[in-house]
């Protein structure tokens, strides 16, 4: 498939791996059962409201099989599938996975190519099933540098599913947390320069507004945020959003990253003693 793709033109590759993947869809039905809430860490008070993902680990997931980059993409978005449906069913209302990084353009053309194909035609294919269950879909990061039939269904996803609201699936795509920074820099500065705000009526909330984590309007910084694939980085992901997300790390790949592992991330999540620079309660009166 990915020595296909070298040597297609875009449309016609484009109809061709929907076609392998609808076929693959239809045929599948291994899809991560849901379970009833078994832990305290699943009460509702302790779930987070909002959790961020970086799904890595894809590439090495398909290469330790002996398989190409794209096969381990294809199992990476069977992995959301499955945590979307998990998110929504725990009681946590926003989910922001980190999709395709501005700097994932360098990668190979191929590979993009690959990339967008697959994520347009995941979107398209499960809008139904995110009605079903309530999901609404955002995308953030640069829309315009997507490729067209992408920027095309990523709007009729969203307006498709406008008004779900038991969970926001947000697909973070050609996206950079520092140029989102120098992007609401922007939008104040016209503001400053339009009159229609002084430099000194910006505070942090008037600067969260103008980030494109505002979109999710009650929940906009993740309380928790997990890297798969054993990395202990951010990789330019939401970094204004997160200075007080608990982060939790874990070796799993993300292909492999099922219920267990995300269990295992919400019990640590319960676990955190979150004091946003407070003391808590036993210390203060110590
Ligand atoms: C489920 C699915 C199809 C996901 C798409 C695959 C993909 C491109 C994921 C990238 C996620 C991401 C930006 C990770 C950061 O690692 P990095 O490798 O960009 O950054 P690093 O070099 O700092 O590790």
């Amino acid at each position: 498939m990915f020595q296909q793709l070298r040597t297609s033109s875009s449309s016609s590759c484009r109809a061709r791996v929907a076609a392998v993947f609808q076929q693959r869809r239809r045929a599948s039905s291994d899809r991560t059962p849901l379970t009833a809430p078994p832990a305290e860490a699943l009460r509702p008070e302790s779930v987070p409201r909002h959790v961020a993902v970086v799904m890595d680990g894809n590439s090495r997931w398909a290469r330790a099989r002996g398989l190409p980059p794209t096969v381990g993409h294809e199992h990476g978005l069977r992995a959301l599938e499955g945590i979307a449906r998990l998110s929504r069913a725990w009681g946590v209302r926003v989910l922001t996975a980190f999709a395709f990084s501005h700097e994932n353009w360098n990668r190979p053309k191929p590979e993009v190519d690959f990339l967008m194909v697959r994520i347009q035609s995941f979107i398209h294919d499960n809008v139904d099933d995110f009605s079903s269950q309530g999901i609404r879909l955002r995308v953030i990061g640069d829309h315009a540098r997507l490729p067209v039939f992408l920027q095309n269904t990523v709007r009729e996803a969203e307006e498709a599913t406008k008004e779900n609201s038991q969970l926001d699936l947000v697909l973070a795509m050609s996206y950079s947390g520092r140029r989102d920074i120098v992007q609401a820099c922007r939008n104040l500065a016209h503001k400053v320069h339009e009159k229609v705000l002084r430099p000194e009526d910006i505070d942090e909330t008037l600067f969260a507004n103008e980030l494109q984590t505002s979109l999710t309007d009650e929940f906009p910084y993740p309380d928790l945020l997990i890297r798969t694939s054993g990395e202990l980085r951010l990789s330019n992901f939401l970094l204004w959003q997160t200075a007080y997300s608990e982060l939790f790390f874990t070796d799993t790949l993300w292909p492999d990253f099922g219920e267990a592992d995300y269990l295992e991330a919400l019990r640590s999540f319960h676990g955190r003693d979150r004091r946003f620079g407070k003391r808590n309660m036993i210390l203060a009166q110590s």
